[in-house]
């Protein structure tokens, strides 16, 4: 019994469903964290190197990030095994696949996240009915694609600026992994004239100090290519991004990737999570204890899933911008005063406001934890 409940702790999971279909490759893993606010939404994570212990933990973030966001959902989250760059058809499969393991779990909302789009949602909601973040044609709000999350970054990062010490005007920016939430969060802080100055990929780093050019980068990108291929800047290897100097540096690819022993190497002056769980605790420690400020993933990158709360309601696109940049701009200020007041780390004042909201829903179950 161990093993199975390694992860279980008073707010969940509630479940935790392995999937496999050896016939078309499939494997895959849900996990329904908690669900006393509502459904579960959580994106699916296509990636050859996932596990259920990042499932768990993906998962746990959307609930914290559904609850601050005060939405009548609790969290959940998919890990599909494989490339997400595979021929079109053999992703259709897969994605049918798993969206027919998991019709009958009612308690979980397809949703997009690293390596599936808007497309795969149309193939979801086509077999079962049930997702998020669908295409226009299906009545949906792309939330990839008019940049739901980087919007929501890009105000995290306004409402932050006025716990630091320089404007947006002129503010060097870093985007470590230039894809949906990077490459958005960039647009929006670039008209209000903050400069892209570096920018990753799966293959590497852009270097370009003098200001990179958002619509070249974009093309490059949108035809399969990498930031490497852009005509100018100085390029090097994927990790080299950490090193990039800079005003504000977000991260907008997979967990864990600024940690004790790298933290040391970033040299900027304010962090907002476009990623989920992008920073190590020790690493959020370190940033606190040298004075950059550091607002955490479920706070700054709720845009996406408040987007998709819209959509799920029937609410169109406008009201679904307008209600993210209200949300995260309140949450922001609200886990910067606490912690500027109480000398917290910025996350803990973040899991003090979302904790105490899980809790709360809980207690008006019939079945609770605690
Ligand atoms: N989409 C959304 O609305 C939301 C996403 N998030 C989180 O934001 C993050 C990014 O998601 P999203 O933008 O949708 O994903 P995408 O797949 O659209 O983009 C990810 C980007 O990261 C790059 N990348 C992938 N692996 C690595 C790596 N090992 N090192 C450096 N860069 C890498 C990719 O490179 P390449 O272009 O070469 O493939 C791509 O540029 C994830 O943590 C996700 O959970 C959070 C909230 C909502
Ligand atoms: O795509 C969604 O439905 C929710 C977005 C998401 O998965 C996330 O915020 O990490």
């Amino acid at each position: 019994m161990s093993d199975e409940f390694r992860f279980a702790d008073e707010l969940g999971p509630a479940k935790v469903i392995h999937v496999h279909e050896p016939a078309i490759g499939l494997k895959a893993v849900l996990v329904v964290d908690n669900v006393a606010a509502g459904p579960a939404i959580g994106g699916v994570r296509m990636a050859p190197d996932v596990s259920t212990e990042e499932c768990f933990r993906l998962a746990r973030a959307m609930t914290f990030k559904n609850a601050a966001a005060g939405l009548a959902h609790g969290g959940g989250k998919v890990v599909l095994y494989g490339n997400p760059k595979m021929p079109v058809a053999d992703k259709e499969r897969l994605i049918r696949g798993l969206a027919c393991a998991l019709g009958d779990i009612r308690d979980y909302i397809f949703g997009p996240d690293m390596g599936t789009d808007e497309t795969c949602m149309a193939w979801v909601k086509d077999e079962i009915g049930r997702a998020v973040g669908l295409p226009r044609e299906f009545g949906g709000i792309p939330l990839d694609e008019i940049g739901a999350t980087g919007w929501g970054v890009a105000n995290a990062a306004e409402v932050a600026l006025s716990y630091c010490n320089f404007p947006l005007a002129g503010a060097r920016v870093v985007i470590q992994g230039y894809g949906a939430v990077g490459r958005h969060a960039a647009r929006f802080l670039a008209q209000k004239g903050a400069v892209l100055v570096g920018a990753s990929d799966s293959r590497g780093t852009l270097f370009d100090p003098a200001g990179i050019d958002l619509a070249v980068l974009d093309l490059l990108k949108a035809d399969g290519k990498s930031v490497l291929d852009y005509p100018r800047g100085v390029k090097s290897g994927r990790d080299a991004v950490i090193d990039l100097e800079c005003d504000i540096w977000i991260p907008a690819a997979r967990p864990d990737v600024v940690h004790e022993d790298n933290v040391g190497r970033l040299k900027t002056r304010l962090v907002i999570q476009g990623a989920n769980i992008p920073f190590t605790r020790a690493a959020e420690e370190y940033l606190h204890h040298h004075g950059v400020l550091c607002v955490p993933d479920f706070i700054a990158n709720a845009g996406g899933v408040i987007c998709a709360a819209v959509e799920y309601r029937g609410g169109i696109e406008t009201a679904a911008l307008d209600t993210i940049a209200e949300k995260v701009r309140r949450n922001t200020r609200e886990v910067l005063v606490a912690a500027t007041s109480r000398r917290l780390l910025p996350r803990d004042a973040a899991l003090e406001l979302a904790g105490a909201r899980v809790r709360k829903a809980m207690s008006l179950r019939r079945w609770r934890a605690s």
